[in-house]
């Protein structure tokens, strides 16, 4: 058996947890840098931070694991070397599963949070989830070189969210290095050793796993239970899927291959699969001759949770989106999708996202990386509808959802927690009132900070909710959710139609109190981009056979008189009547031409589609 590279007690596994632009990847660059894995001459910043995407919107998607060499000097002055293993993990909500995973990798957590700003929503999405995990949780504040920064306030702030003195809270500029040091010597101090059975059969939990072009899939895992050694065969547990180990290693921060991975090691292996799904984050890996009976966490599949269409603008590119999607996929292992024909906008594809920041870095890198020119339809989330007779529906585009006799719809909850500053607390409370919100609760966090808790249906949050919470509080507002099951609700499917055709892509469900609302946007909307046709074309909004709203976009009306000078009136008439004949030809046999440019206009007029929704 190969010894373990490092014995437990000197392994410490830490994550850094923040709320966005809080300053978690400067931290963790100056960090490389103290410790000397990163040659100042090769720093750039972020440098965990891979996919271009990443470094340019500034928020880190992907998780990765890097090596430290610390060494901490007692008092008797003598030097103990410490490997520190910092996971990075994605902040973001849609990524919440992935979070999670990255955090039962480690033991203790550094809860960083910016000395100008406070506690906001993540931070506090993201300490829950820690402290579910168990882990050791070391308060810090950062950026306190800021002429902005309120130390001794948020220390408060911060310690009375843990629990603990105020003068406990570390105090660290990522930018300058002021703190970094004291921040790792306390790791080590706090953060306890892993431990695990050394002789046991191997078991480690996949925490992440990416592709490379050059390297297949790299996946990365915390061994929990016995070792892991390079040739061995290797099983996935939730698929009984053998490998063969063909490197084993640890970043630091760049692949350095070892001979092995003990109990409390966080590393790299490779086995040549090409595709991530083949390697599933929260699977367990074990040994093939020594194999271990019971697997780590329950594992579970992360569920898409919103939906929308993408079709590519010029439909000769629907190939070009296919063979994207499937490139992405091997990155992406909660990235769905089929084919689907929508009338309106030719070939595309029904995309399942984990969320909306999700569906927008999927599109960003759809149209960036492989140059396709996309409209996406508004995201709508996935529905239960059972019949009366008892026949059971999931909708995941509201052209599917029945028509017969319906019993009951489910739709997808969360719970919403938003922080705010307190002179924001009413229109934060009109806003959730107006979207379906039903509140669970409010906390002071100080006196002019407040939490507040909502369950909220996720269709009510992506359409546009963030920008509204945004615009109301000027911008000071921060939102978390969190999926919290189903609930019923009296909900409707909208169509329009265009001179009594159904547009599909413009279908929509929503609720019934809502519905008269969305068909006079929808129909008000299309009538400004629907251009004149030589005859009358009405817009309707319908519920089933029901027209709950219209408008009209006019005929035109072609001179027909302006050649015809002079007084002759039944010329005049025999030509006016010859013109309305004419009409209803083209108005009986025609359909109405609506140039695809209108479709796109009135889909990304959508306030569901804004840019940036950084949260
Ligand atoms: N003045 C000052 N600015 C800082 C400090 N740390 C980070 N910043 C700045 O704050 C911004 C956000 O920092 P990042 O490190 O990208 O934040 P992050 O938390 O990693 O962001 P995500 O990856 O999106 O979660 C950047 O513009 C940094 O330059 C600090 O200690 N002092």
């Amino acid at each position: 058996m190969q010894p373990n590279a490092t014995a437990p007690e000197l392994i410490r596994n830490f994550c850094i947890i923040a709320h966005i632009d809080h300053g978690k990847s400067t931290l963790a660059d100056r960090m490389l840098q103290l410790t000397g894995v990163v040659q100042p001459r090769d720093m750039r910043a972020q440098y965990l931070d891979r996919m271009d995407i990443e470094r340019e919107r500034g928020i880190t998607i992907k998780s990765q694991a890097v090596r430290m060499p610390w060494a901490v000097t007692g008092e008797d002055g003598t030097e103990t070397p410490h490997a520190l293993h910092m996971i990075d993990t994605p902040g973001h909500v849609d990524f919440t599963y992935e979070v999670s995973r990255s955090l039962a990798a480690c033991e203790g957590a550094v809860l960083l949070v910016d000395a100008a700003q406070g506690i906001e929503a993540q931070t506090l999405a993201n300490l829950y989830l820690a402290m579910e995990n168990d882990l050791e949780i070391i308060p810090v504040l950062n950026k306190i070189d800021l002429p902005a920064a309120q130390p001794d306030k948020y220390a408060e702030e911060l310690a009375h969210l843990v629990g603990g003195d105020p003068s406990d809270v570390l105090k660290v500029s990522g930018k300058t290095g002021e703190g970094v040091e004291a921040l790792l010597d306390k790791i080590v101090a706090t953060v306890p050793a892993p431990t695990g059975d050394a002789d046991a059969p191997a078991r480690a939990m996949i925490f992440d796993s990416v592709y490379d072009t050059y390297r297949g899939v790299v996946t990365y895992v915390r061994v929990v239970d016995g070792d892991l050694n390079p040739r061995e065969r290797i099983v996935m547990m939730s698929t009984r899927a053998q490998h063969e180990l063909l490197e084993i290693g640890v970043h630091s921060p760049d692949a350095t291959p070892t001979k092995g991975l003990g109990v409390g090691e966080v590393g790299y292996l490779i086995t040549g699969v090409k595709d991530v799904r083949q390697s599933k984050v929260g699977d367990t890996v074990t040994n093939a001759h020594k194999p271990a009976d019971t697997a780590l966490a329950g594992y579970d599949d992360p569920k898409p949770m919103v939906f929308s269409g993408l079709y590519p603008i010029d439909g000769s590119d629907y190939p070009a989106l296919r063979e994207a999607l499937d490139k992405l996929k091997l990155n992406d292992a909660a990235l769905n999708y089929e084919p689907e024909t929508s009338v309106a906008l030719g070939f595309g594809f029904r995309v399942g996202f984990l969320g909306l920041l999700h569906l927008e870095i999927v599109r960003e890198r759809l149209e960036r990386e492989f140059n396709l020119d996309l409209i996406s339809t508004a995201p709508n989330v996935i529905y239960d509808v059972t019949m009366e007779d008892g026949e059971e529906v999931k909708v995941t585009n509201p052209s599917e959802f029945p028509t017969g006799k319906i019993g009951e719809v489910r739709e997808p909850v969360v719970r919403a927690t938003i922080l705010t500053p307190s002179e924001f607390v009413g229109t934060v409370m009109g806003l959730c009132t107006d979207r379906r919100g039903q509140m669970q609760g409010m906390d002071y966090l100080s006196e002019d900070r407040v939490e507040i808790r909502y369950t909220l249906p996720l269709a009510e949050i992506v359409f546009d909710f963030f920008d509204q919470l945004k615009s109301r509080t000027r911008g000071y507002a921060s939102l978390d959710y969190e999926p919290s099951g189903d609930q019923a609700a009296d909900l409707v499917k909208v169509d329009i139609l265009l001179q009594g055709d159904q547009v599909d892509a413009f279908s929509a469900i929503v609720h019934r109190d809502k519905a008269y609302d969305y068909g006079v946007l929808m129909t008000g909307k299309l009538k400004e981009i629907i251009p004149r046709q030589q005859f009358e074309v009405p817009v309707q909004a319908a519920i089933g056979a029901r027209v709950i709203a219209r408008e009209t976009v006019r005929a035109m009306r072609k001179d027909v008189l302006a050649k015809c000078y002079g007084g002759d009136i039944s010329r005049k008439r025999k030509l006016l009547e010859k013109q309305k004949e004419g009409k209803k030809r083209m108005k009986n046999i025609g359909s109405v031409e609506v140039p695809k440019d209108a479709f796109i206009a009135a889909l990304s007029s959508d306030p569901s589609s804004g840019k940036d929704k950084k949260k």
